[in-house]
């Protein structure tokens, strides 16, 4: 299977603002050297507990940040910050709040069109819309209306329309399911399932929900204090974790009963 993305001895660390006058300078070490492989057609599953460095690794991987040391790579060839349409074409990302993440000024058809035009892309952009639109669930008469006019839900669906429209072959996901209610996150689960099945898309899921990643994802890495400190197959180490933290935050997982 081809090999994607890859990240291979990642750290970064934030210093902190200092408290006081005489307070040492902090540094968080958010993440600290993770290695990991997105190979076509699997996709990889990032659970930890809130602060673990879930994000700030997504981020590193997507090339929105810079590692302190480590390197990333995609498809052999090195991604470091900064103008970047080959990668940014080939790799997306849905963030977890639709609202912050859509330009409140912006009509859907602006919004989903964004990546088109920015990236160059060439072809009647007004009809990949539509098309988009119709793939995430919603009707193209919408395309004139702004995000405030939207549930919660319906503005994930635009923001996912945004991501998949340069045709990506990865789609990064940053807790993309918990800023909805819970009624709606069955929904976009489900839609971003048929997507990756549609579309061919290789998944690269940040979620502090287990269930999510057992539904979405083949491998898992799972992340404390900014290390991976277990990663796998999601079948065996969801279902034999080796390391205790992993068995915490699975019993942490509430089950309904059978
Ligand atoms: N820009 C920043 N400046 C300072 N500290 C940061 C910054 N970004 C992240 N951190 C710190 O790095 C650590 C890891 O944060 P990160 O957001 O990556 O964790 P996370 O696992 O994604 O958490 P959550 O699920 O709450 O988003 C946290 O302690 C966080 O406070």
């Amino acid at each position: 299977m081809t090999q994607l993305l890859k990240g291979t001895g990642l750290s970064r660390t934030f210093r902190l603002p200092r408290t006081s006058l005489f307070a040492p300078a902090v540094h968080r070490h958010a993440v600290q050297d993770v290695s990991l492989e997105l190979r076509e057609g699997n996709s990889l599953g990032i659970v930890g507990e809130s602060g673990s460095g879930k994000s700030t690794l997504a981020r590193l991987l997507l090339a929105l940040d810079r590692p302190d040391s480590g390197t990333v790579h995609y498809r052999g060839r090195e991604v470091k910050p900064g103008r970047l349409p080959w990668f940014r074409r080939e790799v997306q990302v849905v963030l977890q709040d639709p609202m912050g993440s859509l330009d409140p000024r912006a009509t859907v058809r602006d919004i989903v069109a964004e990546p088109l035009e920015c990236l160059r892309i060439p072809g009647d952009h007004d009809d990949r819309v539509d098309e988009l639109l119709r793939a995430v669930g919603l009707d193209p008469s919408v395309r004139g209306r702004y995000p405030h006019e939207f549930s919660g839900g319906q503005r994930q669906r635009i923001a996912i329309a945004r991501a998949l429209a340069p045709g990506p072959k990865v789609l990064v996901g940053d807790e993309p399911l918990s800023a909805l209610d819970v009624s709606v996150r069955a929904q976009i689960l489900a839609l971003l399932d048929d997507l990756a099945e549609a579309y061919g898309l290789t998944l690269l899921l940040v979620s502090h929900d287990i269930g999510v990643v057992r539904r979405l994802c083949t491998d898992v890495l799972v992340m404390k204090d900014g290390r991976a400190v277990e990663q796998g197959p999601a079948a065996s180490v969801l279902a034999d974790p080796r390391h205790p933290y992993t068995r915490r935050l699975l019993a942490a997982v509430p089950r309904l009963p059978a």
